[in-house]
This record gives C-alpha cells, structure tokens and sequence, in this order.
C-alpha cells in the first residue's frame, strides 16, 4: 500500500500541488485532469524521480526515498515519452534494459517471452522497432515496465497517440495487470479510465478533488444534467445562462447538455451523469482556456 501524506510540490515559488493526501491499494487508478493539473508532477514524486517539498510518501510504512534502490526494485514505470531504438527489436531492446537492471541472461529470455505475449508482440519480437505503430511502441513500453514484476506501475499519459483501437486494447491489458499490483495510470482522456478504474483522481487548484469511485464521482451532478432542445437564435443566450455540457446540431436546431443546479424548465429532460459531464463541468474554466 502506498500513502501519500501531505504532499506539497514547489518548483522555485510556483506551487504545483499543494497537500495531496492519498492512500493507494492495489487495483487501477486513474489519474485524471487537464494538462498542466500537475498529473506528471504527482507520478514523478511517486517514482522517487523527484522529491515532494513538503510531506512524504510511504509504501508499506517505509518513506520511499528512504527505500531507495529497495522501493525501484517494486517499481515499473513508462514515462511520458519513454527512450527507444528505433533500430532495435522489442527483444533486443528489453535484453538490453533486462541486463542494465542487472537481470541474469537466461531468466531474461524466459521473463521477455512471456512478456511479449502479454503485450501481444510476439509475432514482431524480431521485428525493427521503426516500422511500429504508435500503440506497438506504447505495448513495448509496458513491457519494459513489466520486466522485473512490480508491484506497483506507474503510466504516465500511455494512450496519448493511440487510435480509438488501440486504447480499447490497451485497456483490456491495464485491467488484467491490476489483478495483483497497484497500478496508477494518468491521462487527460475521460475514457481512458471511465471503465477500468477502481478508483478516479481528480486534481484540481493543485489539491485532490475527488478520490472516488466512477459512480461516486457522476453521483456529485445526479439531477443536475439535463438535455433539451433550442433554435439555434438562442444558443448565445442558453450559454451565458448555463453550463453547456455539449451541442450537437441537428437540422437547423440544437440539442444540448448542460448543467443547472436549480428547477427544471419545461421540455428538459434529465439525464444520468456521466464522468465526461463531471471533467467538463469541473474544468471548465481551464477547458475554456485552452480553446
Ligand atoms: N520543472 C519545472 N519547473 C517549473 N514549473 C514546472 C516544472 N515542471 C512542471 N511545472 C509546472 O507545474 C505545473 C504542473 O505540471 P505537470 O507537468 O505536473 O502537469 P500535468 O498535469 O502532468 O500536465 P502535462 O500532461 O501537460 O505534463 C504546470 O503549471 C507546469 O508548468
């Protein structure tokens, strides 16, 4: 189990996460915000890759850069962008990272088999790394994070780049390796975690928002979410008077989803929150920003 105490970072006088308290089991969490929230800021903590200012992170009661060499041995991690030969094979490039982690020659073929299998690479284990689509490189990158059976991984944004196919895919293999380890992933994708996650986070003015069930996060907007329809003359005026969800143009008129927290008018039907509705609702200032 991982615990994370009152976790502040700084980077010079610039707060990017302010007294994170967390406490992590094994299953999949998924760690969602938009970019720039401070996700990469919280996983590389979590890697000993950088060191919280304040507060402290321990894993079954032990601070985790206290463990040092003892905490990495637990760890797989893929970061952001993870570090490849184009001109090497999946085997050749997980021999190599197998014998810098000082993993013996004959259990490292047997441990990059399997491996390979898991990730569904087999068939191009021998194949240049060049030709390889992005969700191939991701699966590689899972694979190097796997080599030595950690307990807790780590992902940081793993299905950015991904097509539609390739995160349904990568989703069914992130569920199947949470069985016996922790496993944190971070994205900005509602999706990407929406079915797999035990667990949300959400963070939000550098603090946690929500550590919760998918349900308990969409239970926060029940009977707040509604859907209509309006000609297309009013939508100016729909969007200064409520939080507009989504619109969706339909001959000549809109439909709407949007949010509104006092009596429903006439013609609006509510509907069941969805955790897309709760990210949109909640960042919608930063979402705003971004446009
Ligand atoms: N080394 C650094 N020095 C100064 N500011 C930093 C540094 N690293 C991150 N930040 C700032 O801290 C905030 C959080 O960054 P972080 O990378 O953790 O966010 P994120 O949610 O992972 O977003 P992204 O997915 O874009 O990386 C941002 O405002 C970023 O500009």
């Amino acid at each position: 189990m991982i615990v994370v105490k009152n976790v502040s970072k700084y980077y010079g006088n610039f707060c990017a996460l302010n007294n994170i308290t967390l406490e992590l089991h094994n299953g999949v969490y998924g760690l969602l915000a938009p970019n720039g929230a401070g996700k990469t800021t919280l996983i590389k903590m979590l890697a000993t890759l950088i060191t919280p200012s304040q507060g402290e992170i321990v894993y079954d009661g032990k601070n985790i850069i206290h463990m040092d060499d003892e905490f990495r041995a637990l760890l797989g991690y893929l970061p952001q962008q993870f570090g490849y030969y184009n001109n090497y094979s999946p085997k050749q490039y997980l021999l190599y990272l197998a014998a810098l982690k000082g993993m013996g020659r004959k259990d490292s073929i047997r441990i990059i088999k399997e491996l390979l299998e898991k990730v569904a690479l087999s068939e191009v284990g021998n194949k240049k790394m060049k030709k390889f689509s992005g969700g191939m490189i991701q699966r590689v990158g899972i694979a190097q994070a796997l080599l030595n059976n950690p307990k807790v991984l780590i992902l940081d944004e793993p299905t950015a780049g991904l097509d539609p196919k390739e995160r349904a895919r990568f989703r069914n293999l992130l569920s199947e390796l949470a069985r016996d380890r922790l496993v944190i992933v971070s994205t900005h994708i509602v999706s990407d975690v929406e079915s797999i996650a035990n667990e949300v986070i959400m963070i939000k003015h550098q603090e946690v928002l929500y550590k919760d069930s998918v349900e308990n996060i969409c239970n926060t907007l029940a009977g707040h979410v509604y859907e209509t329809t309006i000609d297309y003359g009013h939508l100016d005026a729909f969007r200064n008077r409520y939080t507009v969800l989504l619109e969706k143009q339909e001959s000549g008129e809109m439909n709407i989803r949007f949010i509104h927290k006092g009596a429903a008018a006439e013609g609006w039907l509510s509907v069941t929150p969805s955790l897309e509705d709760v990210f949109l609702y909640e960042y919608r200032d930063e979402i705003r920003m971004e446009v």
